[in-house]
């Protein structure tokens, strides 16, 4: 054989080692996208969700930085995850905007994944935290037609993602991100509707229940003590009878609205049942709790409600007020809830009992 068939074997040899190994690799990548992706699409909810993106796709890809922009302009997911009691600030590299618009100058035409070196003035809305950024991956995240968001990449490596470089991986990544977005958002909807009162826009008697148990668990970590309000509007048969339904319903929309104006954003509020409505308030002494009870009586009969026709209706609530304060031995959370309420009950006939509009402790 001469040296140059030799040489030639050799070459060739070589050039087919490298492709077996390129063609493993692939194949090793494209599994640890299969299982990203399907990481994706089995999270149950988004906790879930933001987790298997922000830090699953992260590790597994080896990059520097991952972040979610997500457009948000009802607040609707921003609301979906206080109602499942997920912090935002929990998820740093989730960012929600009200508007695409002027996020970042690729967002103008933006169809397919971007790829190119990180610009300070163009990507810092798109990885607040990163430092030491050269190159990323912009990829859109759309549903219907519409642009929802984008799923950003961001590299140390210049190379990393370049121009010419191929997207169509992230593309398919992108599609499957969105799809998982919305399964999650429409699975948290789903929720959240079986636990809502559909008149007043207030959790229902059911989420109550669920959430006293956690509130009371709570309490009893930190040693603190939960605070039950008990409201229910007064004579309300008698707006029901003498003005017709609508203008029932309008009285119990417009109650809770006066009510909703008092309560904080770590309390939790329900509409109860009727014309009944709770108020659990942790971590308030009963001097507070009465105190509170008092401005939501009076916010109720401020000002008289008007009604078609050209009528008002004089609106006003009796309350009963309960506390509690569980020791760390104290194994029942069930019972403890039924006590509560009971109390509250007990303190609220009180009330109708002593002539209503007013509130008794319990
Ligand atoms: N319009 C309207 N009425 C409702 C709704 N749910 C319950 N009700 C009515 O609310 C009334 C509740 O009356 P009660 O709580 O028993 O008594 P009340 O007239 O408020 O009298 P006191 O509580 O003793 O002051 C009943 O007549 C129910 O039919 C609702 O969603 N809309």
């Amino acid at each position: 054989m001469s040296r140059d068939l030799e040489n030639e074997t050799r070459e060739l040899r070589a050039r087919i080692a490298a492709l077996v190994e390129e063609a493993a690799n692939n194949e090793r990548l494209l599994k640890r996208s299969q299982q990203r992706e399907l990481d994706l699409l089995k999270a149950d909810n988004l906790r879930e969700l933001f987790e298997a993106i922000s830090k699953g796709l992260l590790a597994s890809y080896g990059l520097e930085a991952v972040t979610l922009l997500l457009c948000d302009p009802q607040h609707e997911i921003r609301h979906l995850l206080i109602a499942d009691h997920v912090s935002t600030d929990d998820f740093p590299n989730v960012i929600f905007t009200d508007s695409m618009v002027g996020v970042a100058p690729q967002f103008n035409a933006f169809h397919k994944p971007w790829l190119g070196p990180y610009m300070g003035c163009d990507h810092q809305l798109l990885f607040p935290r990163a430092e030491s950024l050269r190159s990323v991956a912009l990829i859109p995240l759309r549903r219907n037609e519409r642009l929802q968001g984008s799923l950003n990449f961001g590299s140390s490596d210049e190379k990393r993602f370049s121009r010419h470089l191929a997207t169509d991986f992230l593309a398919h990544l992108g599609v499957i991100a969105s799809f998982a977005i919305e399964n999650a958002v429409n699975r948290a909807r789903l929720v959240r509707s079986g636990l809502t009162d559909f008149l007043t826009g207030w959790h229902n008697r059911r989420y109550l229940h669920a959430r006293l148990k956690e509130e009371l668990a709570r309490a009893q970590r930190q040693g603190s003590g939960l605070t039950c309000l008990l409201i229910d509007l007064d004579k309300f048969k008698q707006i029901n009878d003498q003005h017709g339904h609508l203008a029932g319903d309008m009285a119990l929309r417009e109650a809770a609205q006066r009510v909703d104006a008092h309560i904080r954003d770590s309390d939790a509020a329900a509409r109860f049942g009727g014309d009944e409505f709770v108020v659990l308030a942790p971590g308030i002494s009963p001097e507070q709790a009465g105190a509170l009870a008092e401005r939501i009586r009076a916010a109720v009969c401020e000002s008289p409600l008007e009604i078609p026709g050209g009528k008002s209706l004089n609106l006003t609530v009796s309350i009963g007020v309960a506390g509690i304060v569980l020791d760390r031995n104290h194994s029942d959370l069930k019972a403890a809830a039924e006590e509560l309420l009971a109390e509250a009950d007990a303190a609220l006939y009180r009330a109708k009992q002593n002539g209503r509009n007013r509130v008794e402790l319990a």
